[in-house]
């Protein structure tokens, strides 16, 4: 496909302003006592630490904890067929910065269903609201948020031997959501006040309290071409820079907004996550977007295959801003994961796992390792939001059923027991745009399996999912855990250097239908080992052992 022109827009917008003296797209939040001051400056150490670990492998400093972690694996030499099991020892070193940071949230799609009700909750815990229902005052809370809102097994009671569970956000020191400041983009001009209500997600009692400070709230512009989401969304465009081609103007455009959003908050980071529309993938082009060398040059020429979203990406990755994509296309193409790694910039995706999915990976995890042979998963699902009316469009639904349809994958693979090589389960996915339920998605799954003898067993379930009130606490854990990941560092025993974890964030697949993994990588989707990785690298960097619940304490005396 030849490149085009270079887009006209060459003009870097003055300096964003508006009645109030404010930029758009960066909120004027009002000082809540406390909620501006980051950790690292109104706490010591001992603050920060929910626990403190006595063991000869932790060190503590003033502002980071230290530990030595033996990595146990076991290596399997295969001889014809003979295997042969080895244990194998890396002895690692972890160092984690104690001083969370003062973070800027920027949302690409911030007028979305999604955007406005992450802003709205933050605000309504923050000031820790309360709102009537039907039902009675309603409390607000972070329910759904796995950082915010589950526990982890500590230990044991070292007297009653009972269970010792804490938060998982207080394994190691997080930022709390309520202290994040939150900006960003959409091509609609809508105030976030006018975006919730277009939202139709939340309570009208808590719109009218959290309505005045969303009203001040309105997202910078952002970059739109047309051809890589569906045509119904024409509709709602009247806040995009001009210029429908790729080009360099572009990605300097949101360079200067993630800039100029730190300033103007005097944060310590940002990080840009992707709750925007589902865009068409893009094509894999050799010498276009196949290499980062290669992708920067088809953004300077303008090419059109590089998707809005891979635009947002390399931004980031150019100011070191992490980037994740909470929508199932290919942002990620070669050539930008080549670019993160080149600049040691953190990325992550791809597409939130909310409702449908998530349960899918729960139960196709138990019955295949109950040995239980699987053989179809029919998933259908209809929904009326905006999202749905995107996905109504053929290109843009087949990236949403490329993320539904690989998430058995791993555990079909790893039982051949049941699968031959090749072998999986047959499986349809559907999505069908029903206006009158908005944002009350339907689920509707059946579960078709082999038992023993030649039985079988049927599993239907009918799944009403809130899908903004489900998908937005999982903002907050990719945002929280990101900014965990970019506080430890580690080395091997005898290196001197420390260094990240690779520029792609696996770990943070407990939240995605389709992790995206190191090039070369294992994909795990079985919910329960995802969310198993996630705490025990969190252990390992206190030099915990993972959690293995065997509990022999409980079965050898
Ligand atoms: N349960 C869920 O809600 C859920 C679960 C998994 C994934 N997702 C994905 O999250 C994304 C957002 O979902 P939603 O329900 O908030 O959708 P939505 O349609 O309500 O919001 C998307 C927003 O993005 C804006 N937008 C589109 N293109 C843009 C661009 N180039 N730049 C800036 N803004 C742009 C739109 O104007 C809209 O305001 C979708 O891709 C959806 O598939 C949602
Ligand atoms: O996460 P999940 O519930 O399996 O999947 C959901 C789909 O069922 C839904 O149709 C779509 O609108 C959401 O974006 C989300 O992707």
């Amino acid at each position: 496909m030849p490149p085009h022109a270079v887009c006209e827009d060459s003009q870097m917008p003055p300096g964003p302003s508006q009645a109030n003296g404010s930029s758009p797209g960066v909120p004027t939040w009002p000082e809540v006592s406390g909620a501006s001051v980051t950790a690292s400056s109104a706490t010591t150490q001992a603050d920060r630490l929910a626990f403190h670990v006595n063991a000869p492998n932790v060190v503590y400093s003033n502002d980071a904890v230290e530990a030595k972690y033996i990595y146990r694996t076991t290596d399997v030499l295969n001889d014809n067929g003979r295997l042969t099991a080895v244990p194998k020892e890396t002895r690692h070193n972890f160092r984690t910065s104690t001083k969370t940071s003062k973070l800027g949230v920027m949302l690409v799609g911030w007028g979305g269903n999604n955007g406005s009700t992450i802003t709205a909750g933050i605000i309504a815990n923050r000031r820790g609201l309360a709102w009537e229902t039907r039902q009675g005052p309603q409390a607000a809370n972070y329910y759904g948020s796995v950082v915010m809102s589950s526990t982890i097994k500590l230990g044991t009671d070292a007297r009653t031997g009972q269970d010792v569970n804490i938060p998982l956000h207080d394994l190691l020191p997080m930022v709390h959501p309520n202290h994040l400041i939150i900006g960003g983009w959409d091509i609609s001009s809508l105030s976030l006040a006018a975006a919730m209500d277009r939202a139709q997600v939340l309570e009208p009692t808590l719109k009218s309290l959290v309505r005045k400070e969303m009203a001040q709230m309105v997202p910078l512009p952002s970059i739109y071409y047309p051809d890589f989401i569906a045509a119904n969304q024409g509709e709602r465009v009247d806040n995009a820079h001009r210029g429908s081609h790729a080009c360099q103007d572009h990605v300097e455009l949101i360079r200067h907004d993630i800039r100029n959003f730190k300033r103007v908050h005097d944060l310590d980071k940002v990080i840009v996550l992707w709750t925007a529309n589902t865009e068409r993938y893009a094509d894999v082009i050799p010498g276009v977007n196949d290499t980062a060398e290669n992708l920067m040059r088809s953004i300077e020429e303008g090419h059109t295959e590089i998707a809005p979203s891979t635009i947002f990406a390399v931004a980031s990755i150019l100011e070191n801003a992490p980037f994740i994509n909470g929508s199932p296309q290919n942002t990620f193409v070669p050539g930008c994961i080549q670019l993160a790694e080149k600049h040691g910039a953190f990325i992550g995706g791809d597409d939130f796992k909310s409702g449908q999915t998530k349960m899918k990976s729960a139960l196709v995890d138990f019955l295949i390792s109950a040995g239980i042979k699987l053989t179809s998963i029919a998933s259908y699902n209809h929904l009326g939001n905006n999202d749905g009316m995107n996905l109504s469009s053929q290109k843009q639904f087949r990236s949403k059923e490329i993320s539904k349809s690989n998430v058995v994958d791993d555990m079909v693979a790893a039982n051949h027991v049941l699968y031959k090589e090749g072998e999986h389960p047959d499986h349809c996915v559907v999505i069908k745009y029903v206006p009158a339920v908005g944002d009350n998605k339907r689920a509707l799954d059946e579960y078709y399996a082999e038992i023993f003898l030649g039985g079988h067993q049927t599993i239907s379930i009918y799944n009403v999912c809130e899908d903004s009130l489900l998908a937005s606490p999982l903002i907050i854990d990719l945002v929280l855990i990101t900014e965990l990941f970019t506080r430890i560092q580690w080395r091997q025993d005898g290196e001197r250097e420390w260094k990240g974890f690779h520029s792609v964030l696996s770990v943070l697949s407990y939240m995605l239908k389709a992790p995206l993994t190191p090039p070369g990588t294992p994909v795990v989707n079985a919910l329960a080992k995802q969310r198993s990785a996630l705490v025990n690298i969190m252990r390992a960097c206190v030099g915990l052992e993972p959690e293995n619940d065997m509990t022999l304490e409980h079965k050898l005396f």
